[in-house]
């Protein structure tokens, strides 16, 4: 009789990753600048998000906006001209590249990432891991029979970042078990086919072999408390238990060399991949 592995693909970050590629700092300029353009172009869609926001948030964005709205009309010489885009037309815009998933060049390989606009800088933050947030000692069997998805941590932390069945509906329900009010503290979206988070894609990264190098490795990252509260709504993570204490983690895709419009994005799962 065949045994089955309970982890399909148990991908982790190795331990030479402890030294980190690029500095946390890097990672939370990067999410806090991509997430800002997001917010600030979700605003222009839907001004009424501001009055839920509390007052100073409120008169920072206010101010950024009318800021934008200058700058257009001087471009475009044009009267109350509306700058909405689509997310990944803000990544462009924010990081000079856009990431999305396709068919993968890989036969029989499903689905991967692909850098679809621009040129990715090596030591850039390319995407991210989306998924639940397991400490080692939470329960996460029935989620991981048959789920390709899930990572794990230095630490034994797992990240189930499989976008279906009992695993999307565990993460649904921890997204709104810590909704503040009307405020989200994670993004569902990567669960839909209309992502609100361009980066988050991370988990549709296909593993690297002989004749495809690995172009970028997972690198670590702990939010920290400072992060604006109205962001969180990006942040494609969330914990399986709610615990107010211990920062949320996260795993980004870090690019170890300059990556190319077209190019695939393939990384290290440093586990067989059946
Ligand atoms: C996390 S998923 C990656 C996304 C997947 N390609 C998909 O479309 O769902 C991991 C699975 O992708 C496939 N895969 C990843 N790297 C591969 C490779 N180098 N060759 C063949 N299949 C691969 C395997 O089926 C593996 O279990």
């Amino acid at each position: 009789m065949e045994t089955f592995p309970i982890f399909r693909t148990l991908r982790y970050v190795p331990e030479e990753s402890k030294d980190k590629v690029i500095p946390d700092e890097d990672v939370l300029g990067t999410l806090l600048k991509v997430f800002q353009a997001l917010f600030l172009n979700d605003l222009n869609k839907q001004s009424d998000i501001l009055t839920i926001l509390p007052e100073p948030v409120k008169s920072k964005y206010q101010d950024l906006l009318a800021l934008q709205h200058q700058r257009v009309n001087l471009l475009e010489n044009r009267h109350q001209q509306q700058c909405v885009f689509k997310p990944e037309e803000i990544l462009y815009k924010t990081l000079g590249f856009s990431v999305a998933r396709a068919t993968s060049s890989l036969i029989s390989a499903g689905r991967g990432v692909f850098i679809t606009k621009g040129l990715v800088p090596k030591g850039a933050v390319v995407s991210m891991y989306p998924g639940t947030i397991y400490q080692k000692y939470e329960p996460i069997f029935f989620q991981s029979i048959g789920n390709p998805f899930i990572f794990r941590c230095l630490d034994g932390v797992l990240i189930d970042g499989n976008d279906k069945g009992i695993s999307k509906v565990v993460y649904r329900s921890c997204s709104g078990r810590d909704r503040v009010g009307p405020l989200k503290m994670s993004d569902s979206t990567w669960l839909t086919s209309e992502i609100h988070n361009p980066l988050a894609v991370g988990q549709y990264v296909n593993n690297c072999s002989n004749d495809r190098a690995a172009n970028v490795c997972y690198q670590e990252f702990e939010v920290p408390a400072v992060f604006p509260v109205e962001l969180k709504q990006y942040l494609p993570n969330i914990a399986y238990s709610y615990a107010k204490q211990s920062p949320l983690r996260c795993v980004v895709l870090v690019a170890l060399r300059d990556i190319k419009q077209g190019e695939e994005l393939f990384s290290n799962y440093y586990t067989i991949v059946s």
